[in-house]
């Protein structure tokens, strides 16, 4: 039989998805094995650094050891989170497979009567990490106290059970993948808070030679999922940002025609620019780099790289 290796961070999130990938996988290709391999990055070693790499503009903070993996061939596929992923890959290395995306949204949980982001009482302490979802808050209840939470989704949850924080903002998809949607208390709609580009999306990448291990990759390939995260990447890729930038974008499509919503935040909340563009499915990357040159016309990059001085 043959095998092919697939490796990923370690985290409970990480390792639930790429088992999600495998059975996926397995389920096509029945007579090949699937073996996974846990590889440890910057990200994972050093959290305490994270807001520094990012300012220095270090993109490939949850990934660069996962790439070289591949690279040297000690994995064949990589299983990674779509938006924690550089909108560029290395030389060599290609996303080959998209599968379908779970849900976009970012979600709220929160302490007994602190359920709800629009009923959350003045001064309430939420907490993320996140320059998106901060700069979001701010502009929206200027009257909460943000607060820093980093960590993996249990670090996080357990916050919620301590006097320090009232409430947490997350991806919906991280606590829908380890089987944790119970504790979500509000999904947050879009039209209020723009998702990160690619959030609750998965990329498969592979060496970009490997043609085997393309095809093997490529039988999970959502086209749909492709259309509205390649959108909503070419915007981030036009602004010239990346997954540490106060930027959201949501792509979705209702009776053949996309729409790609943007958005992009001063990280005080002093200032937000919003802007949508719509078109056909065929035409996604376009759309995406349209919308970002039009928001670059409005002064989006000084509030990209103030979040970053
Ligand atoms: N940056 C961390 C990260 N990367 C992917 C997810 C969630 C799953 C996803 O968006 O696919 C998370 C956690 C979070 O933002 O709450």
């Amino acid at each position: 039989m043959r095998t092919v290796t697939v490796g990923t961070r370690g985290s409970t999130l990480a390792l639930a998805q790429t088992r999600w990938v495998v059975a996926r996988l397995k389920e096509e290709w029945p007579d090949t094995d699937f073996r996974i391999q846990t590889i440890s990055t910057k990200g994972d070693r050093n959290r305490a650094s994270l807001e520094s790499m990012a300012q220095k503009g270090d993109k490939g903070f949850w990934v660069k050891e996962i790439e070289d993996a591949l690279l040297e061939k000690r994995i064949d596929i990589a299983v990674h989170s779509l938006k924690d992923l550089p909108t560029e890959q290395p030389a060599g290395l290609e996303i080959s497979s998209i599968p379908k995306r779970v849900d976009a949204r970012d979600v709220l949980i929160g302490k007994e009567g602190m359920k709800r982001l629009a009923d959350l009482p003045p001064g309430a302490r939420v907490g993320t990490s996140s320059v998106r979802r901060k700069a979001f808050l701010r502009a929206y209840r200027p009257d909460l106290a943000i607060i820093d939470l980093r960590g993996n989704i249990d670090t996080r949850l357990a916050a919620i059970s301590t006097p320090d924080y009232d409430a947490i903002i997350l991806a919906a998809a991280g606590l829908i993948r380890t089987e944790m949607r119970h504790r979500i208390d509000e999904f947050i709609e879009p039209d209020v808070l723009l998702p990160a580009p690619g959030q609750g999306a998965l990329a498969l990448e592979t060496r970009a030679d490997d043609d085997l291990n393309i095809e093997v990759a490529y039988a999970i390939h959502d086209h749909g999922t492709d259309d509205r995260i390649t959108a909503e990447r070419e915007f981030l890729a036009g602004l010239g940002a990346g997954c540490m930038a106060p930027v959201g974008a949501h792509a979705s499509v209702k009776g053949g025609i996309l729409t790609l919503e943007g958005w992009v935040g001063a990280l005080d909340g002093g200032q937000v620019i919003r802007g949508t563009t719509s078109g056909d499915p065929a035409e996604c990357a376009d759309l995406g780099a349209e919308l970002a040159s039009d928001m670059l016309g409005q002064g989006a990059q000084a509030l990209i790289e103030a979040a970053h001085a």
